[in-house]
């Protein structure tokens, strides 16, 4: 089904590439990698104290490495978090070596789905809107840069998206 080698998830947090990027793979049957989840098991510890820890730099340099090393499988689908798009060896990496997903999201939708979630350092402290909004306008023209395709989140839960992205992905596919 899938032409390309890999499925690579990019987008704003909370946009739903763990989430969505799960119930993917699953459904292509698929291996599923989360480059965050990868990272925190690597250092036996969580985004949040390697973020306290190393500073966002530290974290950085950990997410290229380990972007580089899973980006070189075949045939797995990879989330990334929201910030790997920033160094643009990832963003050849992400371009060369795979189909390029972007799920697109808005900030009231961000705030919405992330209300009770304390797990993202990028948000930590006051003013959660301000800081979405000012990731956005720095962000949002990598994702489109590279992305093959971009699903446009809507205001409903995963079990209505997910068929509109695997729609998305085989009308893509039957065309490449
Ligand atoms: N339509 C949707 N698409 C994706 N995620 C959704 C949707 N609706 C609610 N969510 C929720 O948003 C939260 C954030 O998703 P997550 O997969 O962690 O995003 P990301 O990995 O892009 O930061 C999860 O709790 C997920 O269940
Ligand atoms: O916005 C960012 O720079 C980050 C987003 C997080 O991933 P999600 O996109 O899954 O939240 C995670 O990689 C880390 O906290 C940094
Ligand atoms: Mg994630």
């Amino acid at each position: 089904m899938n032409p390309s080698p890999n499925l690579f998830l990019v987008g704003p947090t909370g946009a739903g590439k763990t989430t969505i990027g799960q119930r993917l793979a699953a459904h292509f049957g698929l291996p599923f990698v989360d480059l965050d989840v990868e990272i925190a098991s690597r250092y036996g510890d969580t985004v949040t104290a390697i973020f306290k820890r190393e500073g966002e730099a530290g974290f950085r340099s950990r997410e290229s490495a380990h972007l580089d090393e899973f980006s070189r499988h075949q045939g797995i689908v990879l989330a990334t978090g929201a910030g790997a798009v920033l160094d643009p060896l990832n963003r050849d990496a992400l371009i060369s070596r795979g189909t390029v997903l972007m799920l697109g999201v808005d900030v009231d939708e961000q705030l919405d789905r992330l209300r009770d979630d304390g797990t993202r350092p990028m948000l930590a402290g006051d003013d959660r809107r301000g800081r979405l909004q000012s990731l956005a306008d720095n962000r949002n023209h990598l994702y489109e840069d590279i992305a093959d395709l971009i699903f446009h989140g809507r205001h409903e839960g995963v079990d209505s998206a997910l068929p509109r992205a695997i729609a998305l992905l085989e009308r893509h596919w039957k065309r490449c």
